[in-house]
């Protein structure tokens, strides 16, 4: 499959603009999470790029072939996007097997033109093939929404929120069930989501849309750990931002001497920890395990349990100047079997590197 190119994509609906000017680059057989919040115009750009709006300035490139410029208009249906919308959109009067070759030229229709292949690629029994799709979950009903758009070979697979009306469980196993489906099919795709944690599960990359701007593209975990923003930070996970002092590649903050990503940062600014990253030990419990640079005490004053893991609220002992009257409040993930009781007083340190934001 082809990848997709974005130049100065602009687009506006009267005077509200709503993409400011999107560069973006999507690899031959990848896929990119497109994460943002609310209005930050994720619909907007899939939907351009389908050729469903049309840009206000800017270019589209699909497989080198551009599609969109201030010259050119390919129509939506031949820009030859696979679409998956966040409800399915299935025929409910059709079968699941008509439903994925509905879009095909009528001779391929008749012969139900890969459709075994489709839903073996999307993980459905053959079976599948005949019953109408309100006997199948809302999970399987995506994987036949997938099946659909992938049946005429796409060159770009297009997935808008496909997972959000799922619970909790029935998301898990289809992400997963799509995101392979995708990867043996060898789709180029672009998943919009404002689900950080589907984000950085699914997405080869992600980029981060921030009101009609993008403002990081990386691989997750890079994402996660270097956020360019205490806004990106706080969007695509917890963080726990305490005033520090940079120099000479660390910072000095009420949890110690901690190591920065970034050497070159100095003077006042914001360091921005993750919650997994304080190691918490229990003083009488954990001695062996206690580092001893970077330690601190606190009290657990709260503890949400989840199973897997647990959220400590923690109050600092003798927190610096910079706290707090009473001490400075922080908190905490520890694995689940490991939480401490209310009440217990505990040492921290902080375990990996942390990102500093100038003040
Ligand atoms: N057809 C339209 N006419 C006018 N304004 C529109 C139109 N479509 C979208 N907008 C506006 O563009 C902005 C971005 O909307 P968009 O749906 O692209 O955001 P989003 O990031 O996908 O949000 P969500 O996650 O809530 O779906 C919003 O302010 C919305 O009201």
């Amino acid at each position: 499959m082809s990848d997709l190119t974005l130049r100065g994509l602009h687009k506006a609906f009267g005077d509200h603009v709503v993409l400011r000017g999107v560069d973006l680059s999507v690899k031959n057989g990848s896929l990119l999470a497109l994460l943002g919040p609310s209005g930050s115009g994720k619909t907007t750009l899939l939907r351009t790029v389908c050729g469903f709006e049309r840009a206000s300035q800017g270019t589209i490139e699909i497989g080198g072939r551009q599609v969109e410029s201030d010259e050119i208009y390919v129509r939506a249906e031949a820009r030859r996007i696979g679409y998956v919308s966040q409800e399915g959109s299935l025929f409910p009067h059709l079968s699941v097997a008509e439903n994925i070759v509905f879009g095909l030229p009528s001779q391929q229709r008749r012969a139900r033109h890969r459709v075994d292949e489709l839903l073996e690629l999307v993980g459905l029994p053959l079976s599948c093939g005949d019953r109408p799709p309100h006997q199948l979950s809302g999970g399987q009903q995506q994987r036949v929404a997938l099946a659909r758009a992938l049946a005429p070979s796409p060159s770009l697979v297009m997935l808008d929120e496909p997972f959000s009306s799922l619970d909790a469980s029935l998301r898990a196993e289809t992400r997963q069930a799509v995101a392979d489906a995708l990867a043996h099919a060898g789709a180029t795709a672009v998943l919009v989501t404002h689900d950080q944690s589907e984000a950085l599960s699914m997405g080869h990359e992600v980029a981060v849309l921030w009101d009609g701007r993008l403002i990081q593209i990386a691989a997750p975990d890079v994402l996660y750990r270097r956020p360019v923003s205490r806004e990106v930070a706080s969007f695509v996970g917890e963080a726990l931002m305490l005033a520090g002092v940079a120099e000479q590649g660390s910072a000095r903050c009420d949890l110690g001497r901690l190591k920065l990503s970034d050497p070159h940062a100095s003077g006042p600014v914001d360091v921005m920890i993750r919650p997994e990253q304080i190691q918490v030990a229990v003083e009488d419990r954990d001695r062996s395990e206690l580092a001893e640079d970077n330690r601190c005490t606190a009290y657990v004053e709260a503890v949400t349990f989840y199973g897997h893991d647990a959220r400590l609220n923690l109050r600092l002992e003798a927190a610096p100047a910079s706290a707090l009257a009473g001490g400075l409040a922080v908190y905490a993930r520890v694995p689940g079997y490991r939480a401490p009781a209310v009440g217990t007083r505990v040492r921290l340190s902080v375990d990996g590197e942390v990102v500093a934001y100038p003040h």
